[in-house]
């Protein structure tokens, strides 16, 4: 578990982090999330006593200030952008690693089977695609089995696939009871991943939620095309209407409004006044 108290970090006259007070509960994930600039780096930064800053920060009860080398073995990090020497294999660069951390090289084979990287183990890494240097990257935080694992934009530089393949692997570890805090910009991964996801704006905590509920409370809706027999648009359109959703005749279909987890809900509401829907576009 994580606490943040009062936490306040100044860069010269400016406030990067003001006042923030946030708990991260152990074996959940919790995501920050804000805009460009909006301090999410910097609480990481603070966290990991990489820069000075007000207030109190307690990792598993251990002061990140006086007790912070300590505190600091408890958390696996994984940066938003990841330096490796290309020319080294996979497997040779985690035992670089954990020779520099001071943990039995040992733990390289187990950490790159956690991450599915096992089987490249005698690849250079610059062989690597980008999916497979932040598994990489991941294997190195996993090294001397941190029960904290701590990820800025860990999906951000990732296609579709390798994203996805990515958040599954941090719903593994979050399952097997790592605590997980990361900072997104991504409702999916937040949707999919974060049991609480603290809303950040210019360095103030604007609320917390439950992940699933975060594209509710932020009120972000996507637009849905569904196309029916021209006949039935009309009572489509007065149907949906009245069960409170947003919707509009838009050429030979209707467009409605809805927030991102109830993509099927306008459908499900016409499939019970027996309207069909032929075929629906999601904006
Ligand atoms: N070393 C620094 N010196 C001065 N200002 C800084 C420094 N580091 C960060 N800042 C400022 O603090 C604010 C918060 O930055 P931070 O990197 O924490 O934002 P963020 O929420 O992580 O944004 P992003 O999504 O772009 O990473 C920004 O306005 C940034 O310019």
């Amino acid at each position: 578990m994580i606490t943040i108290t009062r936490l306040t970090k100044k860069f010269g006259r400016f406030t990067a982090v003001h006042q923030l007070d946030l708990t991260i509960p152990a074996h959940q994930a919790t995501a920050l999330w804000g805009p460009n600039g909006a301090g999410k780096t910097t609480v990481i930064k603070c966290l990991l006593g990489l820069v000075r800053y007000e207030g109190e920060i307690r990792i598993d009860g251990l002061d990140a200030r006086r007790q912070g080398a300590q505190a600091r073995r408890r958390v696996g990090y994984v940066p938003q952008t990841c330096a490796f020497y290309d020319d080294l294999s996979v497997l040779a660069t985690v035992r670089f690693f954990a020779r520099l951390r001071q943990v039995p090289d040992t733990q390289a084979v187990p950490v790159l089977e956690q991450v599915g990287l096992l089987e490249d183990g005698e690849k250079p890494v610059a062989a690597l695609s980008g999916g497979m240097r932040q598994r990489l990257a991941l294997a190195l935080a996993l090294l001397g089995d941190p029960p904290i694992l701590v990820l800025d934009e860990p999906t951000s530089n990732l296609d579709t696939h390798a994203r996805a393949h990515f958040l599954h692997l941090l719903g593994r570890l979050k399952a097997e009871g790592k605590t997980i805090l990361f900072t997104s910009h991504r409702l999916e991964e937040v949707e999919e991943l974060a049991d609480q996801v603290a809303v950040m704006e210019a360095g103030r905590l604007q609320f917390l939620c439950p992940g699933d509920q975060l594209a509710r409370r932020l009120g972000l809706q996507v637009q849905i095309k569904l196309r029916m027999p021209g006949h039935v648009l009309e009572e489509a359109l007065a149907i949906l209407q009245a069960d409170g959703f947003q919707a509009r005749r838009n050429g030979t279909g209707l467009l409605v409004a809805v927030a991102p987890g109830e993509k099927a809900r306008p459908i499900h509401t016409l499939s019970r006044a027996h309207i069909p829907v032929i075929d629906f576009e999601i904006d």
